[in-house]
């Protein structure tokens, strides 16, 4: 290549690079990104021999003799939608010939659909260049579009058949309004089928632990391939099933248990300011809080002893008041806000913080137990289960225990260890009363049918004392209810 054709290249890849820049505006830089300027729909490259001819030399790449270089063809297409109608292109962009774009306007009251070449040739790089090489073209960039539509449009179509890239022909005016959609007939999409495999309400479910089923007729005829997930889709069904009484409905809505919402709280005459604001008197003129009215709450609570094993419970007369539940149901924070005395007993939101069985005095005559929870916590198994088999030896053998409060969360219901508890205590004849807990993260209704269904699993259990008990420890619902019974234990208990 001598000087004069080597200044000549390089000049025109100077202007085949700007051409190649300006089309880039066309292009789409990320292919999924629909809407900006067009999605590639198809691209495609080749291998062209440069031997020194002044074509390959015009498509800006500027190789050495008999070298080969990769040109890249794509067909982009894009639309747009306006109250005018629905605006459609396509474009070809090719490495050697920059742009050819193509409109299509289809009207939403003229579904014929008027087609028209809107820039048909855009940014010709290469053509153009021919053109201001041979003096064409005098106003050089600056020269109009529309002066060179014709002459390009050919050049681009002559170039598109003669390569092949797999680009779609650039029709004349003439045929495309025949049969423009077929000019542009676009790869089908799929349509996306979301299958709805199950139409059960999955909300309050936990698939780890599960309730036995009230129902065992449905669980024979089960379809052997049902998954443990089908199951507890059926179980959380039964339990949005249930009808709760009116009785119990007005009980809750009474006592304002189940979530609800501040303004209620204030309407019923509660200072929101105090913590567990409906353990207090409504309509209070005091901004302190009432008084408890049982005496034996008002006194102090103590902790007196630890135990990890059977040997090292304390021997007193006092009678006793246990709370037993899983890990995290809220055994501490009961204890707390029933003497209301926060800080005494340590509470978490990690489960498994209780792990001995904890003595605390109420004054002189009630003792509160705090036992350890039982199921998930973050703690070794063997030291679970050593917990476990300490609780069950408390709650079976235990003299001065007369009430066991067995903690249930509202959420979960009973689980399979609150069962084996409850058939524990039947056995060795242990008193206890089911206390519904965190009443306050569940909806009213939900709190009615968690009631409903432990009452009627519970039905036939002869050591259960009614009536099942619902609070929140965080509100203060229910709370002066729960008082009045355990005081009453308290009172009636002979050692
Ligand atoms: N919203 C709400 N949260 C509560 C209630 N009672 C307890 N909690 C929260 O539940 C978490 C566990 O409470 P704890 O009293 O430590 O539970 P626990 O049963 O003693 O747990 P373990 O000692 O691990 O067996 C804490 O973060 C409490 O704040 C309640 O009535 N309502
Ligand atoms: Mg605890």
């Amino acid at each position: 290549m001598n000087q004069e054709t080597r200044s000549k290249h390089s000049n025109l890849k100077k202007r085949a690079n700007f051409a190649i820049r300006k089309s880039d505006k066309f292009k789409t830089l990320d292919s999924n990104k629909k809407g900006v300027y067009g999605k590639i729909v198809k691209s495609q490259s080749r291998k062209v021999k440069v031997d020194d001819n002044a074509s390959n030399v015009e498509d800006g790449y500027y190789k050495k003799r008999n070298d080969s270089v990769k040109l890249k063809s794509e067909r982009i297409e894009g639309s747009r939608s306006n109250y005018r109608g629905r605006k459609e292109w396509e474009f070809h962009r090719n490495e050697s010939n920059g742009f050819v774009r193509k409109d299509r306007r289809v009207n939403a009251n003229d579904v014929g659909s008027k087609v028209y070449n809107k820039r048909e040739s855009r940014d010709a790089g290469g053509d153009r260049r021919k053109k201001s090489e041979n003096g064409e073209n005098r106003l050089g960039f600056l020269r109009k579009y529309g002066d060179v539509k014709s002459d390009d449009s050919k050049q681009l179509r002559s170039s598109a058949e003669e390569h092949k890239f797999g680009m779609k022909k650039v029709k004349s005016r003439k045929d495309v309004s025949d049969d423009s959609v077929a000019t542009f007939d676009r790869p089908r999409r799929k349509r996306r089928l979301i299958r709805v495999e199950y139409p059960h309400d999955t909300a309050n479910k936990r698939f780890d632990d599960s309730l036995p089923t009230i129902d065992n007729t449905t669980e024979q005829n089960k379809d052997p391939e049902d998954t443990e997930e089908n199951t507890e889709m059926s179980k959380n069904a039964q339990f949005r099933a249930i009808q709760p009484s009116p009785s119990i409905i007005s009980f809750v809505n009474e006592n304002l248990l189940g979530r609800r919402r501040e303004i209620e709280f204030k309407k019923a005459g509660y200072n929101i300011e105090l913590p567990s604001p409906l353990d207090n008197i409504p309509f209070s003129t005091s901004s302190e809080r009432e008084r408890i009215e049982e005496s034996v709450f008002r006194n102090k609570l103590t902790f007196f002893a630890a135990a990890k094993v059977s040997s090292s419970f304390p021997t007193h007369d006092l009678p006793e008041i246990a709370f037993a539940g899983r890990s995290n149901v809220g055994k501490s924070s009961l204890l707390n806000s029933l003497t209301r005395q926060w800080g005494v007993v340590r509470t978490s939101d990690k489960p498994g913080l209780t792990q001995t069985i904890n003595f605390f005095n109420l004054g002189p005559k009630l003792c509160l137990v705090d036992l350890p929870g039982y199921g998930f916590a973050y703690a070794k198994e063997e030291v679970k289960e050593s917990w476990e088999e300490l609780v069950k030896e408390y709650v079976s053998t235990r003299e001065e225990l007369k009430r066991v409060c067995l903690l249930i969360d509202t959420k979960w219901g009973m689980k399979p260890r609150d069962h084996e508890l409850v058939d524990l205590m039947e056995r060795s004849k242990t008193k206890y009363q089911i206390v519904l807990t965190k009443t306050d993260l569940s909806f009213p209704v939900d709190v009615a049918r968690r009631a409903m269904q432990i009452e009627e699993s519970l039905k036939t259990k002869k050591s259960a004392i009614q009536p099942l008990m619902m609070v929140s420890s965080k509100t203060g619902a229910g709370i002066r209810s729960l008082r009045t019974v355990l005081s009453n234990v308290s009172r009636f208990a002979r050692l």
